[in-house]
């Protein structure tokens, strides 16, 4: 079954925001999770990681939303950035691995996944791994934070300076996607996600079919030209478990439900670029969340139980 990565070239790309989110903290991520052994953890599984550091960008001006988006600049900015060095790893063959900061980064690195997928005829797949659904518009978002907001831009819905970041609208079609973990979703979010047909596990699908059965569905129709991109959203974990993030939402998956879904998702060796976001220090319990991420990580680049390494 495990597919063997050593060898493989993967790069640590710090993004530090939170200008996509309503507290502070998020951009002290890409040092929580360093702290908590990322680096050393995947080179013990044979992979050859390059830590390129944090990019920079503009500081969190910390203002209230104006016309249903708060720091539309600075998340533009920021995704900018994010979208040039997540090409520029996949262009030099290399898997980038985002570190954020909030969800607004996936934005950034999504557009750019699916520019390199155009550029080398392949077929994205995407796996959402989020207690949110991320797919609010200025017109219907209760909040204003563009890190409710990501799925939606990416899917062509939203302001041109988000939409167009990847030279391409929409970046990518809702096909493309598989939500898993969703248990809070806005009330007109809710009506925009039925519309766009979005493929949602949700917490009642997990709980009544099984991680399993939900992973095998997300992970179906995969083949050899697939480049499968995980956007994983730590509060996708259960809050008693990952209690380091701003936007805790109850009745998560379990450790163990967690641990098989990236087992499952190692298993198909698709796996093209990650990203990791929404860890908030500020909020966690002796950086246990941040230990609880790479242990996840690894799994998902292939760590088990009984096979070597
Ligand atoms: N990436 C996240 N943590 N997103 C939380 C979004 C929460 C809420 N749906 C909003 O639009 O504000
Ligand atoms: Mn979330
Ligand atoms: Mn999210």
């Amino acid at each position: 079954m495990s597919i063997d990565m050593s060898g493989r070239e993967v790069a640590l790309i710090g993004v530090p925001t939170d200008v996509g989110a309503s507290d502070r903290g998020a951009s002290m991520g890409p040092e929580a999770l360093r702290v908590a052994g990322l680096r050393e953890r995947l080179q013990a599984h044979g992979l050859v990681v390059h830590d390129r550091g944090n990019l920079s960008g503009p500081a969190n001006p910390w203002l209230p939303p104006v016309d249903g988006y708060r720091h539309l600049a600075e998340v533009a900015e920021w995704n900018r950035k994010a979208h040039e060095a997540v090409h520029a790893e996949l262009t030099a063959g290399r898997l980038p691995i985002m570190l954020g900061g909030d969800h607004c980064l996936g934005i950034g690195s999504i557009s750019a996944v699916a520019r390199h997928c155009r550029e080398t005829g392949r077929k994205l797949r995407v796996l959402w791994l989020d207690a949110h659904a991320d797919f609010n518009t200025s017109a219907i978002t209760p909040t204003g934070n563009i890190h409710g907001m990501p799925v939606a831009c990416l899917c062509g819905f939203g302001p041109p300076e988000l939409t167009g970041i990847g030279g391409q609208v929409p970046a990518i079609s809702p096909k493309w996607i598989r939500q898993i973990g969703i248990r809070s979703v806005d009330a007109g979010e809710k009506r925009f996600v039925h519309q766009n047909e979005l493929e949602v596990f949700d917490m009642r699908y997990i709980d009544e079919m099984g991680m399993r059965h939900a992973m095998e569905l997300a992970l179906a129709t995969l083949d050899e030209r697939t480049h499968l991109h995980v956007s994983f959203d730590v509060d996708f974990l259960d809050p008693d478990i990952a209690p380091g993030v701003g936007t805790t939402v109850p009745g998560g998956p379990t450790y163990r439900e967690a641990q098989l879904c990236m087992e499952m998702i190692a298993d198909t060796g698709r796996l093209g670029s990650l990203d990791i976001v929404e860890l908030n220090p500020a909020c966690d319990v002796r950086n246990r969340t941040a230990v609880l991420a790479v242990d996840l990580v690894e799994s998902l680049f292939g760590k088990s139980t009984l096979m070597r390494r």
